[in-house]
């Protein structure tokens, strides 16, 4: 339930939205069904308000299905129990204002007619229809200052067509809709004074109601019938009107063909009533599931209902059951349709000074009457009173009673005029004369009068005053007796909607035990997941220490390296600078390239050009020939000699080129004194900077970056030169130190020799001259930085 929603009942609000009431009620077992031995299957719980269906059918099928109402009622419970637990606090709804409905829904032969009408002629048995009549009639006949105007109407609705119970042979009606909810125009309505008038009404279109013998029930109901009373209420101290309208329906009842046994009328009837039930039965769904489109139209009891089911009315619905085993799918059904009525909710609201109160309308003509009344009464009275003195003989006064009552006497007075007249009649004709004038304008008005008045006591009689006749209708006693049941009536709801409540509870608290006791589970196996990951971490972890530790030795053994390979690069630059002739370093550096592809040092044969650089250009062909040629060839090739041969139109790139002898000789390191290596084992010993004493060049790193710039700009020069011959006729095998970045592993550097001995030219068998010893620079010394 919604949190604006409430159960019935428990209020008058107009705001509040409030759930159509759903009281279940089980019949007793019939004749028939305890003859032909058909077991009970519905159990009721009156306290709780459950009613529960066993399935004795269908072993595969869910055994017991319980189901849950506002109120549920077995064969024991008896109409006044009945009435006043469930009806009359709806009744006092009405009488304060608001719209009423209560409907009888179920199978045939339920008990719809013996709840809403109940068993005739007898009192104890007399249904929710004639008791509401009494329980109007008792607050009338108490409510002081309050003037009350009732109509009744009855009507059926046969084979989808909206017959008048109250008169058979009038025209076709139709359901109409306007602002304050649906209406039948031209339905006929009869005005009702007392508890009898009203029965008296009921009897008349029962009379005229269709009935039926089917198999089911001897006074099948074959229509849907509606007894409507609106009562009308003025206050006579503040003149307002409130208008309170009651729905009192007996529905058909759904039935089988097989079952009913039906003719083929009877067969006919039926469809339309199963038609109409189900369409009752699509609405409520509809209602049920906040669908946005409520299907009211698809018939005219659904049209009729739509101010009862999602509308401004105060809703009881009562589903009528039977007990036994025969008719279990058709009690199945109803309880399902009644269990979802139960969350249809309307919004009530209170009739108050409407536009159309008949009252009004009425309190408005009596005024009217009267004002008309009064003036012309004065006035007959004056002319009464002119005629009489014309007679010219004394008459008594006139009291006002006898004005008042001038109608009733006024022949007796016209006698009395005639004989006071006589006497007079010949001395004064003229004056007889139009007394007689006169009388015969008094005889007019006053017929108009008396029909004014006619009018005005009818109308007056139409609206009966509340507040009379108190104890001649209901002794002290009975009064007190009523407000006592209703009391109980009240406490009993509460107590089933504890009891209601007390179970919900008890559901949730299994259901969060159920929950809980699931979350354990959960909780465990979560347990052993974390536990499982807690391992798995601590393994990785100590994973990735001894990776950490690995890695950072591997750096370590890397660093060393790095210092040696650094040392030795010193060493190196040390000798080259100190020991190697600055031009053959020059070339050497020049030509040093390093391989990215075989990852080592090599040294380019490029030709020198003229200007001392590198060209890669080949030298220019013979014009217009097509292969590169020398003058001594041409020559030769015009000449016819055995040697001319060769120079006629032979692929010279195709001969194996003839390599020059070798010229050069192996390289044997100079000798080093003893003195000299001491400094410089203790310069790398040490790890300091050392640079050797030269006013004629920079600092070793500088001209280190001069040559790498150097060499990165002869990397243009493509063509073949002859340092090869050049670093060879040095003798010395050392590669440049052609280190970009120092740190860089790109490339291990070649040991001394491993760079000459790939780039060394094959030995030309040459005798190789000796070198001076003054070829060497001489050592100038080294000093610490
Ligand atoms: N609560 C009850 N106590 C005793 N008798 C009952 C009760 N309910 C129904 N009956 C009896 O059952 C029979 C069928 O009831 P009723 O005619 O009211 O059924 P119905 O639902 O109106 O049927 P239909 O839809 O065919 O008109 C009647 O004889 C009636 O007296």
């Amino acid at each position: 339930m919604s949190a604006k929603s409430k159960r019935p009942g428990t209020g008058t609000s107009q705001t509040l939205n409030e759930c159509v009431q759903v009281v279940v009620r089980c019949r007793p077992m019939s004749n028939r069904e305890r003859t032909e031995g058909s077991p009970e299957v519905v159990n009721v719980y009156p306290n709780r308000g459950v009613v529960e269906l066993q399935n004795l059918v269908d072993a595969n099928k869910e055994q017991r299905k319980v189901f849950t109402y506002d109120a549920a009622y077995d064969a024991s419970a008896s109409q006044t129990m009945l009435y006043h637990e469930v009806v009359f606090p709806l009744v006092s709804s009405v009488l304060e204002g608001f719209n009423g409905c209560i409907f009888a829904y179920g199978q045939t032969g339920t008990g719809k007619t013996f709840t809403m009408e109940g068993a005739r002629g007898n009192e104890d048995l007399m249904g929710i229809i004639p008791r509401t009549f009494e329980q109007i009639w008792l607050h009338i006949n108490r409510t002081e200052n309050f003037q009350f105007l009732v109509d009744v109407s009855y009507l059926e609705i046969y084979m989808e067509e909206l017959r008048d119970l109250l008169k058979p042979n009038s025209k076709h009606l139709e359901v109409r809709e306007r602002g304050s909810g649906v209406y039948v125009p031209n339905l006929h309505a009869i005005n009702c004074k007392s508890v009898d008038d009203m029965v008296h009404v009921m009897q008349i279109g029962n009379k005229n109601r269709t009935v039926g013998f089917t198999n089911m029930n001897e006074h099948s109901s074959r229509s849907h019938a509606i007894f409507m009373i609106k009562i009308e209420m003025c206050d006579t101290e503040t003149n307002t009107i409130k208008v309170g309208k009651l729905n009192l329906i007996d529905l058909a009842g759904s039935e089988r063909q097989s079952k009913t046994g039906a003719s083929a009328e009877r067969l006919k009837e039926a469809s339309k009533i199963n038609l109409a039930l189900s369409s009752l039965g699509n609405v409520i769904s509809a209602l049920a599931e906040n669908s946005p489109h409520v299907p009211y139209r698809d018939s005219k009891l659904t049209r009729l209902l739509q101010d009862s089911l999602g509308g401004n009315s105060k809703t009881i619905m009562i589903a009528n059951i039977g007990p036994s085993a025969y008719n279990y799918n058709e009690t199945l059904t109803t309880l399902r349709y009644a269990s979802r009525a139960k969350s249809i909710q309307n919004q009530p609201i209170k009739n108050e000074d409407p536009q159309d109160a008949k009252l009004k309308e009425y309190q408005e003509e009596i005024e009217r009457l009267k004002r008309l009344i009064a003036p012309q009464q004065q006035q007959r009275n004056e002319k009464l009173a002119a005629a009489k003195k014309r007679t010219k003989k004394p008459k008594k006064e006139l009291t006002n009673r006898e004005i008042a009552d001038s109608d009733a006497h006024l022949p007796v007075q016209r006698e009395l005029t005639q004989e006071e007249s006589e006497p007079e009649e010949e001395s004064d004709k003229e004056n007889e004369a139009e007394v007689a004038k006169s009388n015969e304008e008094l005889e007019r008005e006053r017929v108009e009068n008396a029909k004014l008045a006619a009018k005005l006591a009818e109308l007056e009689s139409q609206l009966v005053r509340g507040g009379k006749n108190l104890l001649d209708t209901y002794s002290e006693r009975q009064i007190e007796l009523e407000k006592k049941l209703v009391e109980i009536a009240e406490r009993k709801k509460r107590e089933i909607e504890i009891q209601q409540q007390l179970e919900l509870q008890e559901e949730t608290t299994l259901e969060i035990r159920e929950t809980v006791t699931s979350l354990a589970g959960t909780v465990e196996l979560m347990k052993r997941k974390l536990s499982k990951c807690w391992s798995k971490y601590l393994s990785l972890q100590q994973e990735l220490n001894d990776c950490k530790h690995d890695h950072n030795q591997d750096l370590r053994e890397l660093e060393m390296a790095q210092n040696e390979l650094i040392k030795e690069l010193k060493r190196q630059l040390l000798i080259i600078d100190n020991f190697v002739p600055i031009s053959v370093k020059q070339r050497l550096y020049t030509q040093a390239k390093y391989d990215e592809e075989q990852e080592e040092w090599k040294f380019s044969s490029l030709p020198l050009s003229s200007d001392g650089k590198f060209s890669n250009k080949r030298p220019v062909s013979h014009p217009q020939r097509r292969r590169p040629t020398s003058e001594y060839a041409l020559q030769e090739a015009k000449s016819n000699g055995p040697s001319a041969l060769r120079f006629k139109s032979e692929n010279i790139v195709s001969y194996e080129l003839e390599m020059p002898c070798r010229t050069t000789q192996e390289y044997r390191s100079p000798k080093v004194s003893a003195s000299l290596q001491a400094v410089l084992a203790q310069a790398m010993h040490t790890g300091d900077d050392i640079d050797i004493v030269d006013s004629h060049t920079n600092s070793l790193r500088n001209r280190l970056e001069n040559i790498i710039n150097a060499n990165a700009n002869a990397a243009a020069v493509s063509a073949v030169g002859t340092a090869a011959t050049a670093m060879s006729g040095t003798g010395i095998g050392v590669a440049a130190p052609l280190v970009r970045n120092i740190k860089s592993s790109r490339g291990v550097l070649p040991s001394p020799g491993s760079a000459l001995d790939s780039n060394r030219r094959p030995p030309t068998g040459r005798a190789q001259p000796k070198k001076p010893a003054s070829a060497y620079p001489k050592a100038r010394g080294l000093v610490n930085k």
